[in-house]
């Protein structure tokens, strides 16, 4: 009897009234999605003898440790990385266990960033030559447990730095709209203006910005630093403030209810999760004559969870959104609407492809099939 309940509702959710869109079905909708121009990027030809005493071309294939690499950007991180460099010379790492398909998509370990030994065992066993750092708490989750968000954020951030300088790693970290606050403008922001965030995970990311670029000042480490919006991609958000931006697509498609925790003029900067993968994959490749900074604002579009709902119902027409702020509203209330990635344009060609329409279309195109696979799936259970 409740099987048979589940099965109606999911029919009814996933199957029923969903448009691609106005009136189009899935099996003969193909999204216009935008296409990118190949770009020439300016490397340098470094190389440099391994330990099994053959030369390889660290600029043209590095060797990649990405740390916390199992959240919502490490395996597109991975994926692209290695269909660049190669599958074996992109390592991914977390504390997590990692699942299957991570396993089979290329070499895996596992590090605490708050383990210096064992990062740089793993940095010297495995030749390392680029650190791509991600692991952090994030605004929400980070506000919940402070002094793990100081402890992984903060010391975790001490260890590659320190990691990075002995062994003269690239270094990328992500930083974040989070790194601004209240006192900042918010339409637009600039790269450089004033920064004082309310969340340890803004103040963290702003030590972060500041120590990378102080190591490279100091010591000559090759730092870069993209201070990213909120991403939108069909993954697991970590516990942002811009957590809301993806759950509402698996809504739409399910219960067709989704209850935000923003109100819905709250205005945030956003991009769709190819664009960033893109961008710092060019980002890491671009000459270091070419930056004129080490931290740079990039960013795609701005909307509200009003005007993404409106986009959304394009789709799902039936979509319902119940407005229940809670204790992120505040955050996302210090933080930009708009980001300036003007510098980002300039110095190094940054373009993304994305908008609102475009990303929407983009994500009921790969979420679609996974639901349809699901329901099927639940609809056979029950019939056993
Ligand atoms: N997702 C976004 O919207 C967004 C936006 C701006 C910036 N960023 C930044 O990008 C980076 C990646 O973001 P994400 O969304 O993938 O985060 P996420 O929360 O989804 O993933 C973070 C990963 O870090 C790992 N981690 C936690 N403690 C660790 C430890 N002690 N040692 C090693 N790993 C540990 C976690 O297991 C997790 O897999 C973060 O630095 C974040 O600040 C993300
Ligand atoms: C914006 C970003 O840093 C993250 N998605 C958060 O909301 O915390």
């Amino acid at each position: 009897m409740k099987m048979n309940v589940i099965a109606g509702q999911l029919k009814r959710a996933v199957s029923l009234g969903t448009k691609f869109p106005l009136g189009k079905q899935l099996s003969t909708y193909r999204p216009k999605v935008p296409v990118r121009p190949k770009k020439e990027v300016l490397t340098a030809m470094s190389s440099k003898r391994s330990s099994h005493g053959y030369y390889r071309d660290v600029e043209s294939r590095p060797r990649i440790l990405i740390t916390g690499s199992l959240g919502q950007l490490g395996p597109g991180l991975a994926r692209i990385f290695r269909e660049k460099y190669g599958r074996d010379n992109v390592i991914m790492s977390d504390i997590n266990k990692a699942s299957e398909s991570v396993l089979e998509s290329g070499p895996f370990l596992f590090a605490d960033v708050l383990d210096m030994r064992s990062l740089r065992e793993i940095c010297v066993n495995y030749e390392i030559d680029w650190l791509v750092h991600l692991s952090a708490l994030l605004s929400a989750v980070g506000e919940a447990n402070v002094p793990l968000a100081m402890q992984v954020n903060i010391e975790g951030l001490h260890n590659v730095l320190e990691v990075a300088r002995m062994y003269k790693l690239k270094l990328f970290i992500p930083s974040t709209i989070g790194a601004f606050g209240p006192d900042s403008p918010r339409n637009p922001t600039p790269d450089m203006t004033i920064q004082r965030p309310r969340t340890i995970y803004g103040v963290s990311k702003v030590h972060a910005e500041l120590m990378g670029e102080y190591y490279q000042h100091k010591f000559g480490i090759d730092f870069r630093c993209l201070r990213y919006p909120g991403v939108i991609s069909t993954d697991q958000p970590g516990g942002g403030t811009t957590d809301y931006a993806l759950k509402i697509f698996h809504d739409a498609l399910t219960t067709k209810v989704h209850m935000c925790f923003l109100k819905p003029d709250t205005r945030l900067p956003m991009m769709y999760i190819d664009d960033l993968l893109t961008a710092t994959c060019e980002f890491m490749q671009v000459p270091e004559s070419r930056l004129s900074m080490r931290t740079y604002n990039i960013g795609a579009v701005d909307f509200t969870p009003d005007e993404l709902a409106h986009e959304i119902r394009k789709f799902v027409p039936e979509l319902e959104v119940v407005y229940k702020p809670d204790h992120r509203q505040a955050i996302a209330d210090s933080w930009p609407q708009k980001f300036d990635y003007s510098n980002a344009v300039k110095d190094w060609g940054y373009r993304p492809l994305y908008n609102l329409p475009t990303l929407c279309e983009v994500m009921f195109q790969s979420l679609m099939p996974k639901y349809k696979n699901r329901k099927d799936q639940i609809l056979e259970e029950v019939k056993e």
